[in-house]
């Protein structure tokens, strides 16, 4: 896109005037430039001074933390015995996504990391993010990993082929070697369900054993458990032996209202050169932000957004329009691009509550999971495909929440009737099918558009007259 407009391909033009080299000897606009000429022009252009601010991974010091007082104060407060020999209380931490959920843990057990280091002490944080990991098992596995690389020392067990108790006392042997007291943190554990619907939930069995860990000694040191979640939820899930071993503090993390996302950026105004931005562009990433559901790490992919726009088109400052430009790809983008890389299954499972919502009366939009679940069967069994659990499809719809691609809420059916989880698309159903099928075997049920049609409706019916 590169000098694309007007004032890019000045940009770029000067970039490519006449200039000395290194022996003084002038080099014609017409001389081919060197590579090292080609990066040192980019460099030239860049809108930003530190880019990796406005990277979504990026550890942020504490004073750039904004709005977020009473949380820190709960997670200070909780996890402060630590410090003083105590064990500190388990911790369930949920709110909607881009919250700064991650962010007050991991920047208050850091600082306990360092005042336990000068104490000679050592804390362990042994964090996972639950999302791509199916079973119990994997879990467990995933947290060896994860304090082998920590203290630098051998998994010491294989991936398959022992047993998970196994797996749990290598986990407890690392543990009690290295660590003096330890917290694990399990991000987005509802979606740690596990295969099998007969079972209790993976996530259920997992905070059970963690949390009791010290209680029957298997752990010597203190251990407490945090548990991430955006399902306010949860815990009504959780069998009642894991409930009251588990036993949480809750913390809760609200949407940004505008006025604090646009604080957040202005705390990071810095990742532009000076004078970089123009004055209305973190006003409008922070309103374009707020209507997406106050989630900060949109805010800040939009703001990265509209300052590699303006590279791409060798601009020399971010303008509104590179905003609005900006945030018309990533609701454009966003959604197919994500589909493109899930697994055929969740293709399948993502088609079937589109079609759904596509082929449902328009004034009811959402799609009852048991409604999605049986278009899912119908289509698996026409494709001739493996079948997963209802609570696997549910399972992966739930995970494309998390990429923005549905909302999910949880329903009741009135007494006795039991729950159900309800999907809303947040894109373009119609334009997901679309992508979907132009890579797997769907393309023959799409091809069956009438009999689609006919099956969501004879399911949505059945479903509101039970
Ligand atoms: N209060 C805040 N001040 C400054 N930056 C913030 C704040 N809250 C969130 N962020 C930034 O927004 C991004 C997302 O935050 P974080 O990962 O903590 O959200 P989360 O609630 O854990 O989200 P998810 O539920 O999706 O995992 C991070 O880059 C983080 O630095």
């Amino acid at each position: 896109m590169r000098g694309s407009d007007q004032e890019g391909m000045d940009q770029s033009l000067r970039g490519r005037e006449k200039h000395p080299d290194q022996d003084g000897e002038t080099i014609g606009a017409e001389s081919k430039q060197s590579i090292r000429e080609m990066l040192d022009e980019d460099e030239m252009v860049s809108v930003f001074a530190d880019r990796d601010l406005v990277e979504p991974n990026t550890i942020i010091d504490e004073e750039r933390i904004v709005g977020r007082d009473d949380q820190l104060d709960s997670v200070v407060s909780y996890l402060k015995p630590t410090l003083h020999g105590n064990r500190p209380p388990n911790m369930l931490l949920y709110g909607p996504a881009g919250t700064g959920k991650s962010l007050i843990i991991g920047a208050v057990t850091q600082q306990i990391i360092d005042l336990c280091h000068s104490k000679g002490k050592c804390f362990g944080v042994v964090s996972i993010n639950c999302q791509p990991i199916n079973t119990l098992d994997q879990a467990v596995y995933e947290l060896i990993q994860t304090v082998a690389t920590d203290v630098d020392a051998e998994v010491g067990v294989p991936e398959t082929g022992v047993s998970t108790k196994r797996k749990y006392r290598r986990l407890y042997h690392l543990v009690n070697e290295h660590y003096d007291s330890v917290i694990f943190i399990l991000d987005e554990i509802d979606l740690l369900s596990g295969r099998r619907v007969i079972d209790e939930p993976a996530y259920s069995r997992l905070l059970y054993q963690l949390s009791r860990a010290s209680t029957t000694n298997a752990i010597e040191g203190r251990v407490s458990v945090a548990a991430l979640t955006n399902d306010p939820k949860f815990m009504e899930d959780i069998d009642g032996r894991a409930e009251s071993s588990f036993n949480p503090r809750d913390v809760y993390f609200p949407d940004y209202d505008a006025t604090q996302l646009r604080e957040i950026l202005d705390n990071r105004r810095d990742a532009f050169r000076q004078d970089a931005l123009e004055d209305d562009v973190i006003p409008l990433v922070a309103a374009f932000a707020a209507q997406s559901h106050g989630d900060a790490r949109k805010a800040i992919d939009l703001f990265r957004g509209a300052g590699d726009l303006a590279d791409e088109r060798g601009d020399d400052r971010v303008t509104e329009a590179h905003v609005r430009k900006s945030q018309e790809e990533i609701d454009k983008d966003r959604s197919l691009k994500l589909v493109d890389g899930l697994t055929t299954q969740k293709k399948i499972s993502l088609y079937a509550t589109a079609a759904v919502t596509r082929y449902s009366d328009p004034s009811q939009c959402s799609v009852p999971s048991p409604v999605g679940f049986s278009v899912y069967r119908w289509i698996t069994d026409e494709l001739d495909a493996d079948q997963m659990t209802r609570e696997t499809y549910v399972k992966y719809v739930k995970e494309l929440s998390t990429y923005g691609l549905v909302s999910t809420a949880r329903k009741s059916r009135g007494r006795g009737g039991g729950m159900y989880m309800e999907f809303t698309f947040t894109g373009d159903p119609v334009a997901i099918m679309e992508r979907i099928v132009e890579d797997t075997r769907l393309e023959t049920v799409a091809e069956q558009e009438e009999l689609l049609q006919t099956i969501v409706d004879a399911q949505l019916q059945e479903f509101h007259t039970k």
